[in-house]
């Protein structure tokens, strides 16, 4: 197969935080290209246009373009005479940064007028003046311009203005926020008029537009916005100049500014490859998580082997060569970790006691290790001993492991007979695997764990769900993939008062807050764990006094269901889920039970604020062992 070279790339300097020298430096760190300089970055910037160009020359970054011009185009005179001197003032700037592109966008002025032939008149004056420098000027209609708001119109202009120093700029949200497409663009645009494009996603809200694209852009595959479609469109139309990210966003320009650049190169090689630019190593089927390992010391190994054990799990075995151990319920495996010199030891001095790695059953592990490396996310390989398997991980946004085991290998001859002296005995069986690892994310992570997820997994992001803790506020996403075997929700709060909150200062970060076992049926398997003395979550009457009256069901199911602790939900199709909690493992991470019926895909959402007002109330004392007694 051909595939056609890479294209340039480039990030503007709005998207990052810091000064000009920190974005610049950032870009470059990251192995972008070039740089879009953003006026204002350059306004504020204490050292000449000259500075910029020499600060830009060391870090091998070209400025692609320099932007915007505001307010240019079908003015009454004198403003049209004070633009266009106004415009020579910038034309010396450029030159002074060595850039020959100027980015005009369409006037939001009160006073322009609605005449397309002025417009063009004036450009066509203005590309005259930038060609007599060897400069250029493209044209973007920002999807808020008071009479230019959509792509076709600037083409309308750019044509009648018919100057070979002027063409298009192209911005994914000015088109695709408004609903509007590229189609007819290559029948009707000549390659060469082709100067600029721009690329953002957004995610779909209900707002104005312009306040939209100003705090909520996103890069390409952070949103919903159908950015490689349109990319595509681009590429068939003839364009060869570079991609460049514009993002406005509020938790971007916050954030550190290497984290979010080195997103930007990773969104732009995944979009590459949606339009079969970058022949990456393709996504990993995944069919699961083969473990759930925790970071702990002795004494915290020995508490938590008797909290699992009040749901049935058993110990199964000690690693041949570290200090390790097996716990095991029917299809769930849990590491307990406490090996020093060990990545898990260097995750417990840091948290405590927490989950410091899951493992991920896919098809090719070292497929998934390549495609991460394309994608610079960082490979870790723990070291082993003799005749043991070697399993490569990948490091979460957040610093957490991801194992990743060969499935065919699994089958073949499980990974826990190399490693692991196994004993015998039985479990309880009750649980088929894990149904969902919820994660805490600090606030600002989210879109990383999304670019995250979906370009190294593919893992689809599902609907935001706001989830009111008694303390604030908590947003939740869950990331879904292989056909179910494996979910991710995600939570983040502003809140340092929720539970995800004081989670992620509890442990010093984040990481996951609550894992979720599947079983068959979680009455059984419920009633099993209460039998064993399992710290299970109270739940008020009021809630299943609520239940009832919104599902009907009948006074026998409600009392089994109170008496067993268990939530519940139906969906609109009539799935429904069943689900309990066990109280927080030393105010650090909770296990829950759930069974699935009738095709339910949810996590129970609306019963998160009975759960965490239960938990806000039951604090860290390890809960009330055994079953309610109903009165
Ligand atoms: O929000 C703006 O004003 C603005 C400026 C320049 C751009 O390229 C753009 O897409 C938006
Ligand atoms: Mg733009």
């Amino acid at each position: 197969m051909n595939v056609p070279p890479r294209l340039p790339t480039a990030i503007a300097t709005v998207c990052l935080s810091g000064t000009l020298p920190d974005k610049l430096e950032a870009a470059a760190a990251a192995g972008f290209d070039g740089v879009e300089i953003f006026e204002n970055d350059l306004l504020t910037f204490d050292g000449t246009p000259g500075d910029v160009r020499r600060m830009c020359e060391d870090l091998g970054l070209a400025i692609a373009i320099f932007q915007p011009f505001r307010d240019f185009e079908a003015m009454p005179e004198p403003q049209r005479t004070r633009n266009l001197d106004r415009a020579e003032r910038k034309f010396d700037t450029m030159q002074a940064l060595g850039t020959d592109l100027l980015l005009v966008c369409s006037s939001v002025h009160p006073a322009v007028l609605p005449e397309p032939e002025r417009a063009a008149a004036d450009f066509r004056e203005m590309a005259e003046r930038a060609a007599r420098r060897g400069l250029r000027i493209c044209y973007e209609a920002l999807a808020w311009g008071r009479h230019v708001n959509r792509w076709r119109q600037a083409w309308e202009i750019v044509q009648r203005a018919d100057h070979p120093a002027l063409g298009l700029c192209l911005d994914s949200f000015h088109t695709l926020a408004p609903g509007d497409d590229l189609a007819g663009l290559a029948a009707t645009v000549p390659p060469e008029k082709l100067f600029f494009l721009q690329l953002a996603d957004a995610p779909k809200l209900s707002m104005d537009v312009l306040t939209w694209s100003r705090h909520h852009r996103l890069f390409p595959g952070q949103g919903e916005l159908p950015v490689a479609p349109f990319l595509a469109d681009l590429l068939a139309a003839g364009y060869t100049g570079p991609l460049s990210l514009e993002i406005f966003n509020d938790e971007f320009r916050a954030a550190p500014s290497r984290r979010i650049a080195r997103d930007g190169l990773r969104s732009l090689t995944w979009l590459e490859e949606q339009v079969g630019r970058a022949p990456l190593p393709g996504l990993p089927l995944i069919s699961g998580i083969e473990f759930v390992e925790f970071a702990v010391d002795h004494a915290a190994g020995e508490a938590l082997g008797r909290f699992v054990e009040t749901l049935g799990f058993r110990r199964a075995g000690r690693h041949r060569s570290k200090d390790v151990e097996l716990w095991r319920n029917g299809g769930v495996n849990l590491v307990l970790n406490s090996e020093p010199d060990s990545a898990a030891a260097e995750h417990f001095v840091l948290h405590g006691p927490s989950v410091c790695a899951m493992a991920f059953r896919v098809d090719d592990p070292e497929r998934v290790v390549a495609r991460a490396e394309a994608l610079q996310y960082s490979i870790w390989r723990e070291r082993i001993g003799a005749g043991e398997r070697r399993i490569p991980g990948v490091r979460a946004p957040d610093g957490t492991l991801i194992y990743l085991v060969g499935e065919a290998a699994v089958r073949a001859r499980p990974i826990w007979e190399d490693d692991f002296h196994l004993q015998a005995g039985k479990d309880s069986a009750t649980l088929l695997g894990v149904d969902h690892a919820a994660q805490a994310v600090t606030p600002g992570m989210m879109d990383s764990f999304v670019l995250f997820f979906r370009a190294l997994f593919g893992l689809e992001p599902d609907m935001p769900w706001d989830l009111p803790d008694p303390y604030g506020l908590v947003r939740s996403r869950a990331f879904v993939g292989g056909g179910g075997s494996i979910r991710l929700p995600l939570n983040v709060s502003e809140s340092g008062r929720t539970g995800t909150g004081r989670f992620v200062s509890a442990v010093a970060g984040a990481g996951v807050h609550h894992i979720a076992f599947a079983a068959a049926d979680a009455a059984t398997a419920v009633e099993a764990a209460a039998a064993l003395a399992a710290p299970l979550l109270d739940i008020p009457e009021n809630y299943y006094e609520d239940l009832g009256a919104r599902f009907g069901l009948a006074e026998e199911e409600l009392a089994e269901l109170a008496r067993l602790h268990l939530l519940y939900d139906r969906d609109a199709a009539g799935g429904t889920f069943r689900h309990a909690y066990t109280h927080a493992f030393c105010d650090r991470f909770f296990l829950e039970i759930v069974s699935r019926s009738g095709g339910y895909t949810g996590f129970g959402a609306a019963n998160a604020p009975v759960r965490m007002a239960a938990q806000t109330r039951g604090g860290s004392k390890t809960g009330s062992a055994g079953l309610r007694r109903r009165d």
